[in-house]
Parts: C-alpha cells; structure tokens; sequence
C-alpha cells in the first residue's frame, strides 16, 4: 500500500533532501510540499506529515496534523515536556494516530546516545561536544541535550555523584551549557554539517565516541523508517532508538 506523505518545511535544507527521498521511494507518494506561510489545510491528504520546520512552529504543526488524523515524523528541535504534553494530550483525542518526534535520523547518532547512555556509568566525567553549520538556529543541538540527558539518567541509576571540577571562576559560557548536569559545548563552523562528540573520563583514561553527519543524506534512512512505521504505533514515541528495537 502506498503511503501518502506532506512534508512541512519543505524549502529548508532538510525538507528538500526529505522530498527528494520521498520521491525517490516507490511505496511512498509525495502528495504535499509545505513551507512557511502556506495554508496547512487538509495536509494534501496525507497518511503522515515529515516536520522540519522552526521550534516555534513545529508544535502548532503537530497538533493540526493530529486534528486531521495524519501521523507524524517531526525532525524539528526544540521539543521540552511541556510541549511534549501537550502533543500527548492532542494524542488522547486521536487515539489511533501515531507521532514519531526524534532528535536525529542518523543511525550512528542514534547508536552514538545508546553507546553513551551505556558507558555513562563507568566515567567519573562526561562531556558533551556538538558541532554544526553556522546557519543553525539552535544551542545546544537538540541531539546534544538528549545526549546528555540519557548520560546523566545512567549516572543517577548508578549512584555516580557531580563530575568533579574544581573551577572556582570562568568567563561566561566557558564552561558549556548545564544540561542535567552534563557540560555541553557548541560549535558553528563553516563547513561542518552536523557532528558530535561525547568525552566520558576515568583515573587513566578516556573514552570518545564520535558521529559525524557529512550529508544530509545520512538522515533520510532513519526519516523513511520513520514514516513506514509510525501508523503502526498509536501515541507519541520520542526517538528513533525505539523504532529500531535498541
Ligand atoms: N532530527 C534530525 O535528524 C534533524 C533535525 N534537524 C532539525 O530540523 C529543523 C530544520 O532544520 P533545517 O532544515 O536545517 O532548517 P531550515 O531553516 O533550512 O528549514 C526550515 C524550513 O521551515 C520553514 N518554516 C518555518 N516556519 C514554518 C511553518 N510554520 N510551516 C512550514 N514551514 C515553516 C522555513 O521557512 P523560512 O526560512 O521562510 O522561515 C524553512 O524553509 C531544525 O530544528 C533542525 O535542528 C536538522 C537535521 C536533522
Ligand atoms: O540543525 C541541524 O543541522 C541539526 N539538528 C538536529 C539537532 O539539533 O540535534 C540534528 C542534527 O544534529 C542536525
């Protein structure tokens, strides 16, 4: 069966490698390309809306799609619980509709969160490292803050109390971003696409686990599983790691 799909943001640089891979999918038809300012309407007639928008927006997108019972693959960042609630309780009066929101496609970056979560409890310290494109709106990455989230629940589960630092002044930002209690640091270089690493240390050691995205190709895998699968999953799943049974 054919699966209809709307893409949201249609003209960003993420939309169009998602309407290319649409495209280029034969069990897939591409019946909507949407972008800022247009009328969202009945989406096309979609069975599932792609979002990747703006964070302002993005809500507002899922919860029309969800009004008209169309599932959704929401790429977008900027998800906290607050609007994650609120997608849950436009779920309660849709019950049959399904809404994937991941931080990041790639497979390696979903691998990488899985492996750092793993590891967490081992380190006495963990650091987080992204690095992205200068056009990027946000800090840090949405991959980076869920990252450090999952690192710090291994902690907690561990027991492991704060990581030392001894820092008694810094300059502001020197030290990264608190994310539960995890520093996060970001980069914008010209060049770069989207990267990110996670620094975990012991007496002795250090461990680094790195992904790199060079294309944005590398998201359209994840992107398509996304859309093949989310009908099947009634209610809203955060991230891809569960979809590929991790
Ligand atoms: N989960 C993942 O794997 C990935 C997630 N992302 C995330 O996806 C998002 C988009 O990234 P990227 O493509 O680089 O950004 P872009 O700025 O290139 O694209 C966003 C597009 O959305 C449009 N837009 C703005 N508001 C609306 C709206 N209300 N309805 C429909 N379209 C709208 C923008 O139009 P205009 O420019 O006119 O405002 C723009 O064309 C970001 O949050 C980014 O972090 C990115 C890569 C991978
Ligand atoms: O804006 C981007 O480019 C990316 N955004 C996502 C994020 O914030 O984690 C995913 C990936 O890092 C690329």
């Amino acid at each position: 069966m054919t699966i209809r799909v709307a893409v949201l943001g249609a003209l960003g640089r993420m939309g169009r490698e998602v309407c290319r891979a649409v495209d280029n999918a034969p069990d897939l038809d591409l019946v909507a390309q949407l972008d800022a300012g247009d009328d969202l309407g009945d989406l096309g007639g979609a069975d599932v809306a792609v979002d990747f928008t703006v964070p302002d927006a993005t809500l507002g997108n899922v919860q029309h799609a969800i009004s008209r019972g169309v599932h959704a693959v929401v790429g977008t960042t900027g998800w906290d619980e607050g609007r994650l609630d609120s997608v849950r309780s436009a779920l309660a009066a849709a019950p049959g509709t399904g809404v994937l929101i991941a931080p990041n496609f790639a497979l390696g970056a979903v691998l990488t969160m899985k492996f750092a979560a793993e590891a967490a409890r081992f380190y006495e310290s963990a650091e987080v490292v992204e690095l992205h494109h200068p056009n990027k709106v946000d800090a840090p990455s949405g991959t980076a803050m869920r990252t450090a989230r999952m690192i710090a629940e291994a902690r907690r589960d561990a027991g492991l109390p704060a990581a030392p630092d001894a820092t008694e002044s810094s300059m502001d930002g020197a030290r990264g971003a608190d994310v539960d209690g995890v520093p996060v640091h970001a980069v914008r270089l010209r060049g770069l696409v989207a990267h990110e690493e996670v620094l975990f240390g012991a007496v002795g050691e250090t461990l680094t686990l790195r992904h790199d995205s060079f294309d944005r190709v590398s998201f359209m895998p994840g992107v398509l599983i996304g859309v093949r699968n989310v009908g099947s999953r009634p209610g809203l799943t955060v991230g891809l790691d569960h979809y590929l049974d991790l």
